[in-house]
């Protein structure tokens, strides 16, 4: 770690005030009234016990001390009152802020373009920024600085004047003594960083393994290979390197503590010297003498209390920026606002060639093809020809290199993005479920039919197995948050994902590899089921089917045939499968022999 770590970066402080008034614009302001009344209270207490001694020693008439008595007890309950009502609103507000900056971060992961997260170095970014919120609580703990900040700002200010006024010397000794003890200070930090650093690598390893033997989902494995003892190793080996670098910080930072010990005696020593020479030389009274000595206690700690919250500041200023890096990544070109649709007649993808962010290799390369409402469509070719990047382009989650792509005959850029997505109900290979209820899960952000709902799960055929369930259609997918929650296998998960896709009811269907995990049987009957399904809405959609299993392109009323990114065929299955030296009769060949 070097030393530019104590360099303030304002474009990040900026950033970070900034997000903070968007969340709550009264936080700042908040921070600011706290901190004068603090310091109001701070002058007050310092200044009281020089008007009662001074009163006592040196005057006569002590009739309006007991009135000042009073007042001064009066106005402090009133203070007291404030800080503690002001202190405990800024307690709920910084506790919101620091959520709603971590919820930010995870809306900003949302809507980022899509090629932005199957990137590697954004993958990373997003990891450093994760880091600091996650594992070292970095944004409560800056809002609390600059809190602290601002009230000792205030304070400071508060407590020269009033030591000025006697004499400006004890500032200078109480100032220079604080600056020399924030050189160590900072010398002490360096340390600290620098053991960070080598525990942070550690820490991620330790995160790991530590979720390995928490998450359920490695318990199969962790059993079938009875790996617990290499995993309590790995961790034993963290624990081991850890405590070897805090031992060593924790002595190193023993002695510099012991340095900041003398030289805080030095300044007392050195102050009340002064102060014994002025009272003596009667410059100054025994209740200065006395208010004097604990205001430049005061003023030592305070400084020293500031200078400590803006290097804390600085650092944490810092860790945070991946995190506005990562926040304010440009990518919301793919969320446009534009012509809005409510249907899809036709799709044209002309001239699409596409490499993948980074890749050297065309995945598509001039692909042409037009898909029209009332038809189906089969999309196959060998692992690896360009299939599900073609349906990734059309859901708009990469932007084709060059060509365009034709909705109703305008260019895809303009058309408005939320509508074009409620047109598109996909099902990849990949979906996933969420811990929702079933119920939740299907309908997700659409409204809720109860016989629409019943319809497409009988369409998957679902209904028997929810029909057995305590909580029928209310029950929890996944036993994270729920004991009652259900484990579905692979096959009910893909019938899930696909009655999700028919609710949605949009112009076009994608069903990229929907009965992969499925049992031939199973297959056959949610193909059937689909069909017919689609069948009595034909006239309304377009299907696009994408299989490995040709026999779903039977069902189809076209067939494009991809080879490394480029169509390489296209007709009806009639035609195609007549057409023996090309490639769909070859696969059609080896999948028949494969089956029979
Ligand atoms: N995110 C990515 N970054 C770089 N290359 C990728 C990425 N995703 C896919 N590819 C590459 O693009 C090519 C086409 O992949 P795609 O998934 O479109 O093929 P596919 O025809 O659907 O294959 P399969 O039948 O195996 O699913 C492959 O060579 C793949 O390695």
């Amino acid at each position: 770690m070097n030393s530019s770590v104590f360099q303030l970066n304002k474009k990040t402080l900026s950033k970070m005030f900034k997000l903070i008034n968007e969340i709550d614009g009264t936080y700042i302001p908040f921070i600011i009234l706290m901190a004068v009344i603090k310091s109001l209270q701070l002058f007050m207490n310092i200044y009281f016990p020089l008007i009662v001694i001074d009163n006592l020693l040196y005057n006569d008439n002590n009739s309006k001390l007991v009135y000042l008595i009073v007042v001064f007890l009066v106005v402090n309950a009133i203070l007291s009152v404030a800080i503690n009502f002001f202190d405990s609103k800024l307690k709920v507000k910084s506790k919101d802020i620091s959520l709603t900056i971590n919820l930010k971060l995870g809306q900003r992961t949302m809507n980022m373009d899509y090629e932005n997260i199957e990137d590697p170095e954004i993958l990373d970014l997003k990891e450093k920024a994760l880091f600091p919120i996650k594992n070292q609580n970095i944004i409560p703990r800056m809002i609390v600085e600059i809190s602290n900040c601002i009230t000792s700002i205030f304070s400071l200010v508060a407590i020269i004047l009033m030591i000025s006024g006697i004499h400006f010397g004890l500032v200078l000794v109480v100032i220079t003594v604080v600056l020399i003890n924030t050189m160590i200070s900072k010398k002490s930090k360096k340390v600290e960083m620098e053991t960070m650093n080598t525990v942070i690598p550690l820490n991620r390893e330790f995160s790991y393994y530590m979720k390995v033997i928490t998450d359920f989902t490695y318990a199969k494995d962790i059993r079938l290979y009875s790996i617990e003892n290499i995993i309590i190793d790995k961790l034993k080996k963290y624990q081991r390197k850890s405590l070897q670098a805090f031992r060593k910080l924790l002595l190193k930072q023993g002695s510099y503590k012991g340095i900041l010990g003398v030289n805080l005696q030095i300044q007392i020593f050195v102050v009340s010297f002064i102060l014994i020479y002025l009272a003596y030389a009667k410059k100054i009274s025994i209740g200065e003498l006395v208010v004097m000595i604990s205001a430049t206690k005061n003023l030592s700690s305070t400084l020293q209390g500031m200078i400590a919250s803006f290097l804390n500041i600085k650092i944490f200023n810092r860790y945070l920026e991946p995190y506005f890096e990562f926040y304010y990544l440009n990518s919301e070109k793919n969320f446009q606002k534009g012509i809005e649709i409510n249907e899809i007649k036709t799709i044209e993808f002309r001239n699409i060639t596409f490499y993948y962010p980074r890749s050297k290799e065309k995945t598509l390369d001039n692909v042409s093809l037009t898909l029209e409402r009332g038809k189906s469509y089969s999309l196959v070719g060998l692992n690896g020809a360009g299939k599900t990047t073609l349906i990734k382009i059309l859901c708009k989650l990469y932007k084709p290199t060059s060509g365009i792509i034709l909705i109703n005959g305008v260019d895809l850029q303009f058309i408005d993005y939320t509508s074009y997505m409620k047109q598109l109900s996909c099902v990849f290979q990949d979906f996933k479920l969420f811990s929702f209820s079933i119920k939740d899960n299907i309908i997700l952000n659409s409204s809720y039919n109860y016989r629409k709902v019943k319809e497409v799960i009988a369409n998957v055929g679902l209904s028997d197995k929810i029909r057995r369930l305590k909580k029928g259609l209310e029950t929890n997918i996944y036993r994270i948050f729920d004991k009652d929650g259900i484990e579905f296998s692979g096959g009910e998960e893909q019938k899930l994902a696909i009655a999700r896709a028919l609710y949605r009811d949009s112009s076009v269907m994608i069903f990229d590899e929907p009965t992969s995990s499925l049992d031939p049987i199973m297959e056959y009957e949610i193909y059937k089921k689909l069909n017919s399904t689609l069948e009595n809405n034909k006239d309304k959609k377009i299907t696009i089917f994408i299989s490995h299993r040709l026999s779903s392109c039977k069902l189809c009323d076209y067939i494009y045939v991809l080879d490394k990114g480029r169509i390489i065929q296209e007709g009806t299955f009639k035609e195609l499968i007549l057409d023996k030296n090309n490639m769909f009769y070859k696969m059609w060949e080896k999948q028949a022999q494969y089956y029979v």
